[in-house]
């Protein structure tokens, strides 16, 4: 049965400082660098065999501190990129507009194609990220592929896989480089499919590596 293990980044500048990422990006900082490898240090008896991350910044970096642990090389992967925040990105949570918040919101609330101006839908996000996901199938036999991806992006993605819309992301706590595990279930007499293991694991993580929120 195929196994794939599912890691947000570690935590960024933008992430501490609460700006919306999206498609941009800014460097990890101490601390994701040690959530990262943190990450490593968990996985590396795991037998890991591809380290396959969206190909923003964070992500690549956090991908290169596990496949070193892991002894193996980083493929990217364009489709597993953060949702795309069109004109917020880079912006402060904190200081949105009324208007600019209402953009945002018909992206948490789920409206139908709801998107922000010069952004993308949940819609064709789940669709990126389940054709990322579904390469994966693709690999030679006995592979255990590792993905570091974002927060949207994964909920979005196991969020769909449990049946439920693609906006419930906003249920699921993933933290940055929590893990998650989603495996491809072949049985006849099991529904066959992607079924999540495990979703948003932290108990890799000490107290230094933990966020505020997780304190
Ligand atoms: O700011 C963002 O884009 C998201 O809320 C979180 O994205 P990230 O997982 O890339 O930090």
């Amino acid at each position: 049965m195929l196994q794939v293990y599912l890691v947000r980044h570690g935590e960024t500048q933008w992430n501490a400082e609460r700006r919306i990422q999206g498609q941009s990006d800014s460097p990890l900082t101490a601390k994701g660098e040690l959530q990262a490898v943190q990450v490593g240090e968990r996985v590396r008896t795991y037998g890991i065999t591809h380290v396959i991350a969206s190909d923003l910044g964070r992500t690549q970096r956090t991908a290169e501190i596990i496949a070193d642990a892991c002894g193996c090389g980083v493929t990217l992967d364009a489709r597993l990129r953060e949702l795309d925040m069109g004109i917020l990105e880079q912006r402060h949570l904190d200081s949105l507009s009324a208007q600019e918040e209402e953009w945002r919101r018909l992206v948490v609330n789920g409206t139908p194609n709801g998107r922000i101006p010069e952004g993308e839908s949940m819609q064709e996000l789940s669709e990126r990220m389940h054709a990322g996901l579904a390469a994966c199938l693709n690999l030679p036999a006995g592979s255990r592929p590792l993905l570091v991806s974002h927060g949207i992006a994964l909920g979005c993605l196991v969020s769909t896989i449990l049946g439920l819309p693609a906006h419930a992301e906003r249920r699921l706590r993933l933290r940055n480089c929590s893990i998650s595990r989603v495996d491809y279930q072949e049985s006849l007499w099991l529904a066959p499919g992607w079924v999540v293991e495990t979703a948003g694991d932290i108990s890799h993580l000490d107290t230094p590596a933990l966020d505020e929120l997780q304190r």
